[in-house]
């Protein structure tokens, strides 16, 4: 297959995939990674000397020179009709029969997942895409082994596509010799084959963007944006998309970031979970910082509370819509009384989102598309989302730096930590990026609090269990076998494979033990996988 001079690609090409990565796609990817790959090293550079004056003792704040951002008057561009109303967005990695069932679920939008749901083998990439361009023509479908056949409804969800983040490259395609970005790449293919098709049926191109920590990270997708319209045609402004606030240096710059993509912003997502982890991350060596077992962790604490409230001021604000995050609940088969009380907890995250002035939120599973429309439905009414309700308490540093309960850490939790850990790098390794484990969703992102937690209570003097006794690395050390016996007979008794289970046990042991804390999971991971 021919490709454009500098671009190489080293792994298998099939004749699905020849029609995704065609010479024309290429260049758009080689023009942007030419362009803005020096800028994307000098931002993750800029990560980790932040990291080493964070380590030193220095406490985030607003920034002084975006004062005039935050104290002027502006709002973004106005969003497309197909925008307007986001009550429900199902999400979910990009396998064919998750996509139609997705897209069928009945939530008004569907946000595809090339991030922490997926698991970035390059056969998930590219079929990703092979499936998306097949999906917005409507020629996607499946057939499982049953004989049971998928197929796309009339009435389909809006779609959203959320690319890798900054950190992560595609190590399977060189551009001068040079890994190219994994965002970028996801972008850039899916928009070359897609943005005029889903404009002529009535959408356009939107996406997701996860993990920034700073307006200058939104600053480099928003040029992207600008030079990827041009390339291909698209009137500026096109493009639409959705900030995850999910770190905690984001917090604050929240209107510098939908400052500088106005002319291209759907508005800001709490990605809750990966917040929490960004917490842990940015703190984890301060020694008066450490939080309690993952499960006391919730949507109700006070640093997360002021952390919500102030993504909803700064959105509706600036006219922008406000999109709640997902609990990780999921229906439970075989066990009624469980399954309610999932249910009813999937109601109370809703509930209190809707009321809080968010104008929708995310849902992990169809079976929960019905209950989050209800809730919304309670607070909304007719009107499709609630841009207008301001918001006006002033939360701060103070306030989203509170980072409380510190108790309990048990030994339950440490074990919880260590289990979901190894089963999860597991899977992940095996293919599979997001699993129910314990009746709960679990992907990168809550992975990442788990072996951050380990990380962070064997070296906090404060990580001492209920019990008095310390979190050491020997205890960790000594659990891990035993959590992995209890991985393995989970995933036989499921009928799957554990041949990637002891490699994931000994990666997870090194990232929670190690002196250097690795930045993401998924890097040692993805060195790990072919
Ligand atoms: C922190 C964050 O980033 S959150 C965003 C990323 N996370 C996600 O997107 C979560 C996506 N959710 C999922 O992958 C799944 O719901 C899981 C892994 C949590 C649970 O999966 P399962 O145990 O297979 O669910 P279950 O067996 O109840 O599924 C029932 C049906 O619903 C489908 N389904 C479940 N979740 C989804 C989804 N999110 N999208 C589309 N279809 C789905 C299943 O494929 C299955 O279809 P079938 O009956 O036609 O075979
Ligand atoms: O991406 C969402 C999150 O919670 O993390
Ligand atoms: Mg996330």
């Amino acid at each position: 297959m021919s490709l454009p001079a500098g671009v190489q690609i080293n792994a298998p090409i099939t004749a699905d995939y020849a029609k995704i990565l065609t010479p024309e796609a290429m260049a758009l990817v080689a023009k942007l990674h030419r362009a803005f790959e020096p800028r994307r090293q000098e931002l993750l550079k800029a990560r980790v000397a932040r990291q080493a004056r964070i380590d030193a003792g220095e406490m985030p704040d607003f920034l002084p020179e975006t004062k005039s951002i935050r104290e002027g008057d502006w709002k973004i561009a106005p969003l497309p009709k197909a925008l307007e109303r986001r009550r429900t967005e199902i999400t979910g990695p990009v396998e064919a029969k998750m996509i139609i069932n997705a897209y069928n679920s009945g939530a008004d939008s569907y946000m595809t997942d090339f991030e922490d749901s997926n698991s970035p083998k390059w056969d998930n990439q590219i079929q990703g895409q092979v499936n998306l361009y097949k999906a917005i023509r409507r020629e996607l479908s499946f057939k499982n082994e049953a004989g049971k056949e998928y197929k796309l409804n009339d009435k389909i969800a809006t779609l959203q596509v959320r690319p890798r983040g900054w950190h992560l490259d595609e190590k399977h395609v060189l551009i001068d010799g040079q890994r190219v970005s994994g965002g970028v790449f996801d972008f850039a293919l899916f928009l070359f084959h897609n943005a005029k098709e889903q404009i002529a049926r009535g959408a356009g191109p939107f996406f997701y963007l996860p993990k920034m920590e700073s307006h200058l990270e939104a600053r480099l997708w928003n040029d992207i944006f600008v030079m990827a319209q041009n390339e291909i045609g698209l009137p500026q402004g096109t493009i639409k998309a959705t900030v995850l606030i999910e770190t905690i240096l984001a917090t604050f710059e929240l209107e510098e970031i939908l400052y500088e993509l106005r002319q291209h912003s759907a508005g800001l997502n709490a990605g809750r979970w990966d917040y929490i982890f960004s917490c842990i991350k940015k703190f984890k060596r301060n020694k008066d910082f450490c939080l309690a077992n993952r499960g006391a962790i919730t949507m109700e604490v006070p640093f997360m509370r002021s952390y919500a409230l102030s993504l909803v001021k700064a959105c509706h604000k600036r006219g922008a819509p406000a999109i709640g995050g997902m609990s990780a609940l999921i229906p439970i088969k075989n066990d009624p009384v469980a399954n309610e009380k999932a249910l009813a907890g999937i109601r109370h995250d809703k509930t209190r989102d809707a009321n809080d002035g968010f104008d929708g939120g995310w849902v992990a599973h169809p079976g929960l598309v019905p209950i989050a429309a209800e809730e919304f439905q309670k607070v909304l009414g007719e009107r499709p989302n609630q841009w207008e309700k301001q918001r006006d308490e002033n939360f701060g540093p103070k306030d989203w730096l509170n980072f409380q309960p510190e108790q309990p850490i048990t030994e339950a939790g440490v074990r919880n930590n260590i289990n979901v850990g190894i089963h999860y790098l597991g899977s992940w390794l095996a293919g599979n990026g997001c699993v129910p484990i314990h009746n709960l969703m679990e992907d990168a992102a809550t992975a990442e609090i788990s072996r951050s937690q380990v990380w962070q209570w064997v070296v906090s003097p404060k990580g001492k269990l209920d019990d008095g006794r310390k979190v050491t690395a020997d205890m960790v050390r000594a659990i891990i076998p035993e959590e992995l016996a209890k991985v393995k007979a989970t995933v036989t008794a499921q009928g799957e494979k554990t041949e990637t289970y002891d490699q994931a046990a000994k990666i997870f042991e090194e990232m929670s033990l190690a002196d250097s804390y690795p930045e993401f999971l998924t890097l040692p991971l993805y060195e790990a996988m072919e």
